[in-house]
């Protein structure tokens, strides 16, 4: 792997905005990634999380602001990308390589390859590499470059959706892999609508919303900015419960059936739980909510 100092942040985004014409794709976005962390960077289709990525990688030039791979300015891209590994959203191959000669094509240009974890990789991921890739699949055109990237020892991987075409053995593939690269010290920032993949494999994520950063957060922070969803089932209707409705902690008190009711709860539970306690509760349940839930707050719906 190459050095890096560890006082440098992985990438940095600094008041970072592109525009295409009339379209404000990215907007004063301020981003820093710790190396070593696996970063989730969520955003509904359109939100701007392919540009920004463009962005970081000196693909695109920004309208205002600035981006760094380990201390290296994104415009250097010679020396960022000795330092980093990158999965597209839409992989295109050489339609006349197999599958190996592209690996090893894409081997060339990174930070060195490790070829006993790239021939692991291909027998876990179920990929050929003696076919030519104008034969693959979208899913397999995605695994030749996933393995590409997870084989390299670049200290930073950046991976744009990258398991929209696998199916659900395959994305348990990939998360033991990023959980892999991540216990290698390896920093992987991971851009995704899937939001139960997110929740999975990474430890901080970044919300994008129509190209704004609208919350960066551990996951666990995440959820504890959050509510928790209460549900309880009643022996009898309880008339006296609708005064929860005026606790300031408490949201959306819905009754389902007579003698269910469902509220959110944003803040300590004990007047809840007191008011409860003089009904004749016959079940009580408490949970965290979803990040598709937390989703709902920030956006109004749950992106697709
Ligand atoms: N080259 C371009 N020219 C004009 N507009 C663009 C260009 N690239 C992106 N956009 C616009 O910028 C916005 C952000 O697009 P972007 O592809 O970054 O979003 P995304 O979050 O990656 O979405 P998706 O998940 O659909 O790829 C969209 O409104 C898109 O139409």
């Amino acid at each position: 792997m190459a050095t890096t100092s560890s006082s440098v942040h992985a990438l940095r985004a600094h008041e970072l905005s592109k525009r295409f014409g009339a379209t404000e794709a990215v907007a004063d976005l301020s981003l820093d990634v710790a190396p070593g962390a696996v970063f989730g960077f969520l955003g509904p289709n359109g939100a701007g999380k392919s540009t920004t990525i463009r962005l970081l990688l000196g693909l695109l030039r920004p309208t205002a602001g600035t981006a760094e791979v380990f201390g290296v300015p994104a415009a250097d891209v010679k020396r960022a990308h000795r330092l980093l590994a990158y999965v597209p959203a839409d992989v295109a191959l050489w339609p006349s390589l197999t599958g190996r000669e592209c690996l090893d094509l894409l081997a060339g240009v990174g930070p060195g390859t490790d070829l006993g974890y790239r021939k692991e990789l291909l027998e876990r991921f179920a990929l050929d590499p003696d076919r030519r890739a104008r034969t693959y699949s979208t899913g397999n055109r995605q695994k030749v470059a996933l393995v590409a990237a997870f084989a390299t020892r670049a200290p930073l991987l950046v991976l744009d959706e990258p398991t929209s075409g696998l199916d659900p053995l395959m994305e348990r593939e990939f998360r033991a892999c990023i959980a892999e690269a991540a216990a290698r010290g390896q920093t992987v920032f991971l851009s995704s609508h899937l939001l139960a993949e997110v929740q999975a494999v990474c430890s901080r994520v970044g919300i994008l919303r129509s190209g704004r950063l609208v919350e960066v957060a551990g996951l666990e922070e995440l959820r504890r900015l959050r509510r928790m969803e209460l549900v309880a089932d009643l022996a009898a209707p309880a008339p006296g419960l609708q005064r929860l409705a005026a606790l300031p902690e408490v949201t959306g008190l819905r009754w389902p059936t007579p003698v269910r009711l469902e509220l959110s709860l944003s803040g300590p539970p004990g007047a809840v739980l007191r008011a409860l306690a003089d009904a004749d509760v016959t079940r009580l349940e408490v949970r965290e909510p979803s990040l598709e839930e937390i989703f709902l707050d920030y956006y109004g719906e749950v992106p697709a």
